[in-house]
């Protein structure tokens, strides 16, 4: 198992569409400098960028993540993330099955499950997964075909029976619920809005990482 979530992790999960209007490559090295542990681009929906396009933005957020030494993840697209020989690549389950996804990464890049049941842990677990997604947590805007919101039972679960298994939360996430999330054991949580919506992003990674020494502390 990667040692990428060895201590609590801010993930950060980023496409343009989450950012109409703003400098996307802006924010994303504003919540570098500001020491987010890894990140996703997730590039999805009616006003998601395709072909070059996409190709240049990925390439751009590569290298702002190699300079920041932070993993750099592709959220669906095998194929964009082997082209780019990304750090790894975060697939669902309606996406490629996740032991074609490792096979075709290889052993030493980073896979990610979505999972909503122990079930599919297990099964994530058995196709060399290196860590879970699990939500939504809470309710979300970033995320159209969401299911309902899960609270952190299945994290909880997870963790129990999956203890070494790295679990990241998603959903809805803030600093001021992300202890909920640390309480239930997850070893990371996943943030769309809550960064690319703050006012200050520097600020607003602070305060997720207080919400770690908070979560800790119970
Ligand atoms: N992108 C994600 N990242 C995570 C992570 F663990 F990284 F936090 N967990 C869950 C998801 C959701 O991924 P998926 O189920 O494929 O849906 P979508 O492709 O619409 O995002
Ligand atoms: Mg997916």
């Amino acid at each position: 198992m990667s040692k990428l979530f060895s201590k609590p992790a801010i993930y950060f999960i980023m496409g343009s569409q989450n950012t109409p209007g703003r400098d996307a490559l802006e924010i994303l090295e504003a919540a570098l400098a500001g020491g987010i542990n890894c990140f996703q681009l997730r590039e999805k929906g009616a006003d998601a960028l395709t072909g070059e396009l996409l190709l240049d933005f990925a390439v751009e957020c590569q290298r702002l993540c190699c300079a920041y030494k932070v993993p750099f993840i592709v959220n669906d697209d095998v194929e964009l993330a082997y082209a780019l020989d990304a750090d790894g690549i975060h697939i669902g389950q309606e996406d490629m099955e996740a032991s074609t996804a490792r096979r075709l990464m290889g052993p030493d890049k980073i896979l990610g499950v979505s999972v909503h049941s122990l079930e599919e842990a297990e099964k994530a677990v058995l196709s060399g997964a290196d860590y879970v997604g699990m939500g939504p947590v809470f309710g979300t805007q970033s995320k159209a075909d969401t299911k309902s919101p899960a609270g952190t039972s299945g994290i909880l679960a997870v963790k129990n029976r999956y203890p070494g298994l790295p679990v990241i939360g998603i959903g809805g996430i803030a600093p001021d619920n992300a202890g909920q999330v640390w309480a239930a054991g997850a070893d990371g949580v996943a943030v769309i809005s809550a960064i690319v919506q703050a006012e200050s992003i520097a600020l607003q990674i602070r305060r997720f990482n207080e919400s770690i020494k908070a979560g800790a502390e119970k």
